[in-house]
């Protein structure tokens, strides 16, 4: 039977990288994405600005919303401090299963929850189901038409604090129109943008970053 991409993606990292180490996976990947098969990692460009975010706020609780194969889980988690909480959300099982695998690779499986799911049927349990109050660090990588719908459930749910962070990928390609209207013109929010490229490319996308106000 055909394999997949993310089958593909997880086999580079397996026979590239070291076990127990997270920048030989980030790095697999990477070298995968560029030579072999192009795939919608966050990649390297813009994961070096997610890294400089992560590593500013030292944040103790931390959204992921869209795995995919867990690189930016990888990229996330290796800078967190030991006892931060940090849940990714995948609504793709296929996605899921090659990302704990990936994230098992790096030796990060004790420091991430990865939980399969709707992020629209999740983010309402989150507080129950993990003991979490608020989150300091939300990164959107998810169907980009969810962005904006998601960021108010959050907003109504009360996951998010004064100076809680949202740091929002691909806002320019795909792009997503909805939600950076929403949160430029929102006063909740303070925004600014981090040009960049879509991941392997010569493409403009950037990172948005919103400081929610409360
Ligand atoms: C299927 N699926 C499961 N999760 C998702 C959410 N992610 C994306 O859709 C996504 C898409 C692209 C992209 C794709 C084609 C293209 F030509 C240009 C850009 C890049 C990204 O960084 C992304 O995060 C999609
Ligand atoms: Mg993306």
């Amino acid at each position: 039977t055909q394999s997949t991409r993310p089958q593909r993606l997880l086999s580079a990292v397996q026979k590239n990288a070291t076990r127990g180490d997270p920048c030989s996976v980030v790095r697999a990947i990477d070298d995968f994405c560029r030579h072999k098969e192009w795939a919608m990692n966050v990649g390297d460009e813009k994961g070096c600005i997610l890294d400089s975010v992560v590593s500013e706020m030292n944040p103790a609780a931390v959204l992921e919303l869209g795995t995919y194969c867990g690189y930016s889980t990888v990229r996330i988690a290796r800078l967190l401090p030991p006892d931060a909480k940090f849940i990714t959300l995948e609504f793709n099982p296929g996605f899921a299963a090659i990302a704990r695998q990936v994230i098992a690779w790096a030796g990060l499986e004790e420091k991430v929850q990865l939980v399969e799911g709707a992020s629209g049927d999740w983010i309402p349990k989150i507080k129950e189901q993990f003991g979490i109050k608020t989150f300091d660090l939300v990164f959107l990588d998810h169907w980009k038409d969810r962005y904006l719908p998601d960021t108010k459930l959050m907003e109504e749910c009360g996951l998010l604090r004064k100076g809680s962070v949202l740091l929002a990928d691909n806002v320019i390609c795909p792009g997503t129109p909805d939600y950076l209207e929403y949160i430029r013109s929102s006063p909740k929010y303070e925004s600014r943008y981090f040009k960049s490229h879509l991941e392997y490319t010569k493409v403009e996308d950037g990172l948005e970053k919103s400081i929610f106000l409360g």
